[in-house]
């Protein structure tokens, strides 16, 4: 056994007491500062875009405190996507007033982060194909962001019309999941993605960027972290504000996982 799949023992984790709970519980903790929400544009001005992307992640990276042997993250941020993640693979379709109640619950019960919905297309997820209503109940929630995912313009069009502050496009590192989930290549995703972050900069809405099956995929294996540093960056150059790594179909291990964090935050290079 490695030392990095050595179980952490609960002698070794911080006193919920050393953690201040306002810190811990309020919506604004997490919130990404001015500049993080500039959509990239303070860490281009200076320098080349590709050095502006390492110096982001690694600074990134300095969000860490060791313990023994053992490096944690100071804060851990929670975004919370059972109303669009959850809800999205349910047999029987949800009502609008029950996802709305399920939404409000989560807010109230202290999550700052809670992705809403998507606007996709309603044949191919019918489960979410009340997104307007449900963000129209939603969008003035004021004690948490409620991100949406949009997979082209048409969806953020629409996302932002109903209400929407905040969207979230998704990328895969295998070409061929992409082509399942979304029907088109990562190369034509990317090219849906930048004109959404395009859209949103002019209205200032701030757009995270997901890529997804950073350590696998179901129908290619095992996805090399190249991919995945390459993914990061172009959301990061397009304008979006947060970079989220998904492993999608849960098969990630320490062994993989942390070189492949290693390398999209710029600590080794890319294998
Ligand atoms: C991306 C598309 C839309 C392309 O779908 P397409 O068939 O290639 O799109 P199209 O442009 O050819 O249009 C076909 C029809 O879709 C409509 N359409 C086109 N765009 C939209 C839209 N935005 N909203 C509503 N309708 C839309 C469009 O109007 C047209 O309607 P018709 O004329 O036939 O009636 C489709 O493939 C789709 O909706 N896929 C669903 C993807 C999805 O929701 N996947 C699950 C979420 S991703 C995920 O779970 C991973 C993640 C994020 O959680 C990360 C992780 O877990 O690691």
């Amino acid at each position: 056994m490695s030392s990095l799949e050595e179980p952490l023992g609960f002698d070794k984790l911080p006193s919920m007491s050393t953690i201040d709970r306002i810190q811990r519980f309020s919506a604004s903790a997490c919130r990404p500062n001015a500049d993080d929400m500039s959509m990239g544009n303070s860490w281009v001005r200076d320098v080349s875009k590709g050095e502006a992307f390492n110096q982001r992640a690694k600074s990134l990276s300095k969000n860490r405190v060791k313990l023994g042997h053992v490096c944690i993250p100071k804060f851990v941020k929670i975004v919370e996507v059972g109303p669009r993640d959850g809800l999205q693979n349910e047999k029987n379709i949800v009502s609008t007033p029950v996802k709305v109640e399920l939404i409000q619950r989560l807010v109230a019960s202290g999550l700052p982060f809670v992705e809403a919905t998507s606007f996709v297309y309603a044949k191919w997820v019918p489960q979410l194909a009340d997104a307007k209503n449900v963000i129209k109940a939603v969008c003035d929630t004021e004690d948490a962001r409620l991100p949406v995912l949009t997979p082209n313009l048409k969806g953020f069009e629409a996302a932002v019309a109903t209400g929407a502050k905040e969207v979230a496009v998704f990328v895969s590192a295998s070409d061929s999941f992409s082509k399942s989930n979304i029907n088109c290549s990562i190369e034509k995703s990317l090219v849906r993605y930048r004109a959404i972050c395009l859209a949103a900069k002019e209205r200032s809405i701030p757009v995270c960027g997901y890529v997804s099956c950073v350590v696998g995929c179901p129908m290619e294996g095992a996805i090399t972290p190249s991919k995945v540093v390459f993914l990061a960056k172009e959301l990061y150059d397009m304008g979006c504000f947060e970079i989220l790594l998904g492993d999608t179909i849960g098969v990630g291990t320490p062994g993989i996982v942390v070189p492949m964090l290693e390398a999209a935050t710029g600590q080794r290079r890319p294998g």
